[in-house]
């Protein structure tokens, strides 16, 4: 256990739209809890800016891409025995973005449904044990889109507003039906990632979840 009594085993899970500060928020845990780190590799993926220049050519190649990248980190997370705060979630991959080019039309029926079957049989092997906490980022598309341009990846730049206008609509539908684990949510105008004050904070609630979670599995537990 650590100053916040969170298990030096637990997995946790930072969630939310592109932009919204995920990674920043995931190195900041992580160093406070001393955990390691699973951040989600843009510099070297082989097919994003292909993908932003042509959804529909580029969506099944990107899902696959980012479907193998994530069972990776999800093994390498099992075998070390947790102690992870992992940026983005495996179910944010199939629950929004897969699904928003199914039905947007940008990636095929059967593309869709080939993606769909896959994931389904990676996500029932072992390496996928569900996170402890999804701490879940929301904020205003202002804020979000004026985060985008601050970070510069040119290719979201370019990326027309309607894309993240959908995507914020469909995130704040999909973690209200979200059960997989529990959740935290935490407002972005409410916290401060340089202010240990504030980080202490999201620790703190962190650490209420992650107990009752435990607690509730070991009731659970069969003898
Ligand atoms: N709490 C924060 N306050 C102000 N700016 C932030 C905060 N968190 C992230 N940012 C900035 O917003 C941009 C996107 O953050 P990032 O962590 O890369 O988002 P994500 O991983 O969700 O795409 C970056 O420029 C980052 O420096
Ligand atoms: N599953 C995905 N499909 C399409 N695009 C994705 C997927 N996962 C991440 N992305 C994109 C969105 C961003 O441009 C980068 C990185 O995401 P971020 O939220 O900034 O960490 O990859």
């Amino acid at each position: 256990m650590n100053e916040y009594n969170i298990p030096e085993n637990a997995l946790i899970t930072i969630a939310g739209t592109v932009g919204v500060g995920k990674s920043t928020l995931t190195s900041a845990l992580a160093e406070r809890l001393n955990f390691k780190t699973s951040l989600e590799k843009v510099d070297h993926n082989p097919y994003l800016e292909k993908f932003y220049h042509d959804f529909e050519r580029w969506s099944f190649h990107l899902q696959i891409y980012f479907l193998a990248e994530r069972f990776k980190e999800q093994k390498q997370i099992f075998e070390a025995g947790g102690g992870f705060v992992q940026d983005r979630s495996i179910y944010e991959d199939t629950g929004i973005f897969a699904k928003m080019h199914a039905d947007k039309g940008t990636m095929s029926v059967t593309d869709y449904e080939t993606y769909t079957s896959l994931f389904e049989a990676m996500v029932m092997t072992p390496y996928f044990p569900h996170p402890d906490v999804l701490v879940y980022l929301e904020g205003s598309l202002p804020s979000i889109l004026n985060r985008i341009q601050l970070r510069g990846r040119q290719m979201e730049i370019d990326t027309d507003r309607s894309y993240w206008e959908q995507m914020h609509g469909r995130y704040a539908t999909w973690i209200n039906e979200f059960t997989a684990c529990p959740i935290l949510r935490l407002n972005i105008d409410e916290y401060d990632v340089n202010d240990p004050a504030s980080m202490d904070e999201i620790l703190r609630q962190i650490s209420i979840v992650v107990a009752n979670v435990r607690a509730e599995k070991k009731l659970h537990v069969p003898g």
